[in-house]
């Protein structure tokens, strides 16, 4: 007989559990074969019972491993065998460069070339979507398996990831600003439960033309407290103006803080280039891309609301070939240049010489 619907957890709801579970430091079971824990969360407990399991594997991505110079043999990551006498400081250690500069030979780190990557590039999928450091500990399976975790394929996971999340709208009302009264916010939920982003409509832009249109990544230092660092703030307000001048524009408010990697991950990043690392170096150091966002998530929404032409507020020529390649006309880039002061000029040197960014 046919079920009539599902009550039970649909796999891309699995994977965002799994990613909570992470963060609570549970291993998460994969491919049936292995057992997977965030180093970050990692305790010392759990770290004596995954040792009795049998041998341990610590993946890390290729960015990390070439930092420590560690062999990479897949490619984007790196397994290593971990010694029988290490400890939870040194795989800490290991995972987060907040020390390489005062303990600069961590190992000899012995990379592995055999067995399956899968499960580790999975681990390291839902750690850095986890927003934790992009570093597992992976342990043998054992049997019978561990009651009450979360079990992934492991190529089956990579492949939701990588797929472009669904949204659906779920309220929204009207928020007058200083600068534009005619102001409403709409939420939007992914499918999946995971991070909502909004939408701000300024005016009634006509959807059957280009609309001017902003997708401001979320900053906090920037946004809230007036940080020096970069420019954020000063575009966020910028766009909002030009919308309440124009009378119609878009803002997509998106939550993808420090540029994907999230804020706990960004302070790391700011520390490293307190110890003189430019913004690009200090994401390869912590393992991470320069830039971990999604920008598919801008296109959709904008689907959603019924825009498919933008006039695009940015510097960053990436998001206009995202935007286009995703089905949205970008007509025009408009740039936004503004708030640059001592603090941030290196950084908005770094992003020009490094990422591309128009100056
Ligand atoms: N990882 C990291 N993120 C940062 C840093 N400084 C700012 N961010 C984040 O970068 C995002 C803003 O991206 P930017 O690179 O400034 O600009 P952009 O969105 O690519 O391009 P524009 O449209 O021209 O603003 C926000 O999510 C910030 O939180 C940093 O040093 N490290
Ligand atoms: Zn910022």
């Amino acid at each position: 007989m046919q079920t009539p619907f599902a009550l039970g957890p649909s796999l891309p709801e699995r994977i965002n559990r799994a990613r909570a579970d992470l963060r609570m430091g549970l291993p998460v079971i994969l491919s049936d074969t292995v057992l997977a824990v965030a180093v970050e969360t990692l305790s010392v407990e759990r770290l004596a019972a995954l040792r009795a399991l049998g041998p341990l594997t610590l993946v890390l991505t290729s960015w990390r491993a070439e930092t420590l110079k560690a062999r990479v043999y897949d490619d984007d990551l790196a397994r290593i065998a971990v010694p029988e006498d290490a400890d939870l400081a040194w795989l800490r250690a290991i995972a987060d460069p907040a020390d390489d500069l005062m303990v600069p030979m961590k190992g000899p780190l012995s990379s592995l070339r055999d067995g399956d990557a899968i499960p580790a590039r999975a681990a390291i999928q839902l750690a850095k979507t986890a927003q934790l450091l992009p570093a597992a500990l992976l342990a043998p399976l054992p049997r019978p398996r561990p009651e009450g975790l979360t079990a992934l394929d492991a190529a089956q996971t990579l492949q939701v990831i990588s797929d472009e999340t669904t949204f659906a709208p779920v309220s929204a009302a009207r928020v007058p600003m200083r600068a534009a009264e005619k102001g409403r916010l709409h939420i939007f939920r992914p499918d999946d439960g995971s991070e909502e982003h909004y939408a701000i409509e300024i005016g009634s832009p006509d959807r059957e033309g280009p609309v001017l249109a902003r997708l401001h990544s979320a900053c906090f230092t920037g946004d809230v407290l007036g940080s020096l660092k970069c420019d954020c703030g000063p575009q966020l307000d910028a766009a909002l103006q030009q919308m309440g001048a124009e009378g119609a524009g878009v803002l997509l408010y998106l939550n993808q803080e420090g540029r994907g990697i999230g804020l706990a991950n960004k302070m790391r990043a700011y520390a490293l280039q307190d110890q003189g690392f430019d913004t690009v170096e200090a994401n390869h150091r912590l393992g991470f891309e320069d830039d971990e966002r999604d920008f598919r998530i801008g296109a959709a929404i904008l689907r959603k609301l019924g825009f498919s032409k933008v006039r695009l507020l940015t510097n960053n020529p990436a998001k206009v070939n995202m935007l286009q390649s995703h089905g949205i006309a970008v007509t025009e880039r408009v740039p936004l240049k503004v708030g640059l002061s001592q603090h941030n000029a290196a950084y908005l040197a770094t992003k020009a010489a490094k990422s591309g960014h128009l100056l």
